[in-house]
């Protein structure tokens, strides 16, 4: 018999560490979950990438309605509320926990509802919801505890016009006006939601162009668009001061500007989910975003304790997040995780969509690699015309005379999904990338991969043009 209850305790239910449990169960550890919440599936399903991508897809279908005249001859279009918005995006919410909370029993996970906090490098303490507290020992612990919205000391969040990412998901009526401070990811897809929904929208960037990671030309079309949507963006300014009162949220800003809103959301980074679980007495310590360091085994500086997820900082994906989990129980067992997330695409659920993968122009003539760019806009193939998406690119870079893919950027409907044809190509090893491949192979027609076909023309053609 082991000195130990489990072999593997687990901290927190996130994709990050759902799959790390499951895997670790899989290959016959005993295994626990301790998950703070009363249902599993992280702040991923009930805060974060879930709740928004629903909301945006029924702000999506509100556009959809409201631009496409065919719809307008069978009902009328009238404003929807925020509150009936959320009502009809949270019906996914516990399909997704109902899908996850199957996987435990299903593994023999044990899994403990209550906050969990290291007594020593093999104990944990679980404060559970009656009150009662429990203590388990582990061989091994994964901490997968997640990120939440950085709030400053300075802004009152208790005050009712006053939201983060997790707050807004509780208002209660429809603002006329908001104020987005932070045009990160978060940001940049509540503002085409908010805007999506005919809400007038000031987004505050502290840096001087939209999701600076991004293809210049992505990034473009993304200030354009959300622009044309109504979203007023300011780059390079700072707060001063936020003050909230009675009628709305005064927003001072460094600059000397002040703007006014019915309320304001606060989107300006995440911290680590760290702080309650007592690192000191196993010798952690988390940096000043309250992130775990880890090597490539998911590690942390304790032996026997490894870290996944958001709590470790970059990318900070629910797509890594999944993968990671599985290295990690990899790890765990001694062997290479082969897993690690070097060439995770971007997948950003503004409106239009946006998705890249690889390298973008400014990297490539940093690095003097050289390139060409093959380009089809969606308004040139079938499938958008018919589909009535038809606002979008898809850029392809590749090497001037090896014709290897470095780089595919695309924005417009599907963008997140179209990548992943592209991808596939990409992680190819040796000759097999190459931008011929779209070029030579037949796609159904009409599908989106015909843009493939079209940049991919379109790029070679520039090629034999130039060395012709
Ligand atoms: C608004 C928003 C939109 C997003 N959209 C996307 C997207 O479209 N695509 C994408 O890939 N990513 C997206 N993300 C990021 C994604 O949600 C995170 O990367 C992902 O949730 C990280 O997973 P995780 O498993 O590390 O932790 P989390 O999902 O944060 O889960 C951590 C869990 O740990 C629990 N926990 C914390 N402390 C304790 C403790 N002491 N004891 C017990 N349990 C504890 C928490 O209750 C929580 O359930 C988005 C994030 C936000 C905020
Ligand atoms: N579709 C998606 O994949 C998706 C959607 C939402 C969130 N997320 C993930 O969630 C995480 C959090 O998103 P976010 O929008 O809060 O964060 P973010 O990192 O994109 O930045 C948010 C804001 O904080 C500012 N900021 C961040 N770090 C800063 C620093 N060191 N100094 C000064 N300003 C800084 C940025 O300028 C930006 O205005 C990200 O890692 C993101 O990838 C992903």
């Amino acid at each position: 018999m082991s000195e130990y209850n489990y072999d593997v305790i687990v901290i927190g239910s996130g994709p990050a560490g759902g799959s790390a449990a499951v895997s670790a169960a899989k290959s016959g550890k005993r295994a626990a979950m301790i998950e703070a919440r009363s249902m599993v599936g992280g702040n991923c399903t009930h805060k974060g990438t879930i709740p928004s991508k629903s909301l945006r897809h029924v702000v999506k279908q509100i556009l959809r309605f409201k631009n496409d005249p065919i719809f307008r001859s069978v009902g009328d279009y009238r404003t929807l509320t925020y509150p009936e918005v959320l009502s009809a995006a949270s019906r996914v919410i516990p399909k997704q926990v109902e899908m996850y909370d199957a996987h435990y029993p299903r593994n023999r996970i044990q899994l403990f509802n209550g906050e969990a906090t290291f007594v020593d490098a093999h104990t944990v303490e679980i404060a559970l919801a009656d009150g009662l507290k429990e203590k388990l020992t582990a061989e091994n612990f994964i901490i997968a505890t997640g990120s939440r919205p950085y709030r400053p000391v300075d802004v009152d969040f208790s005050h009712p016009r006053v939201y983060d990412s997790d707050t807004i998901l509780e208002m209660t009526h429809t603002p006329r006006s908001l104020i987005i401070y932070g045009a990160g990811v978060i940001g940049c897809e509540y503002a085409s939601i908010f805007a999506g929904m005919g809400i007038k929208v000031d987004l505050i960037n502290s840096r001087e162009r939209l999701l600076s990671f991004l293809d210049d030309e992505i990034s473009d079309a993304l200030s354009y668009h959300l622009r044309d949507g109504g979203v007023m963006v300011r780059h390079n300014e700072d707060y001063s001061e936020v003050k909230a009162d009675g009628s709305g949220v005064t927003l001072t800003l460094k600059s000397g500007k002040r703007l006014r809103a019915d309320a304001l959301l606060w989107c300006n980074g995440r911290t680590g989910n760290t702080d309650k679980l007592s690192l000191p007495s196993v010798g952690l310590e988390a940096n000043h975003r309250g992130q775990l360091n880890v090597d490539q085994g998911y590690r942390t500086e304790v032996d026997n304790i490894f870290a996944v997820g958001d709590v470790i900082g970059w990318p900070s994906l629910a797509s890594a997040s999944f993968d990671q989990g599985r290295a990690v129980a990899k790890s765990m067992r001694g062997e290479e995780p082969d897993l690690v997330a070097s060439d995770v695409p971007t997948g950003i659920y503004t409106l239009p969509e946006i998705s890249s993968l690889g390298k973008t122009e400014r990297e490539l003539t940093a690095q003097r690699i050289p390139y060409e760019v093959g380009r089809a806009f969606f308004k040139h193939t079938a499938r958008a015309q018919i589909s009535g998406e038809d606002v979008g690119m898809l850029k392809i870079l590749f090497h001037i005379d090896t014709y290897e893919i470095l780089g595919i950027h695309c924005f417009g409907a599907e963008a997140s999904e179209i990548i992943h044809i592209g991808q596939a190509i990409m992680k190819q090893e040796g000759e097999a990338n190459n931008i011929n491949y779209f070029a030579s192979t037949t796609f159904n027609y009409p599908t989106m991969a015909e843009a493939y076909r079209q940049a991919a023309l379109n790029g070679i053609n520039r090629v034999t043009r130039m060395k012709s």
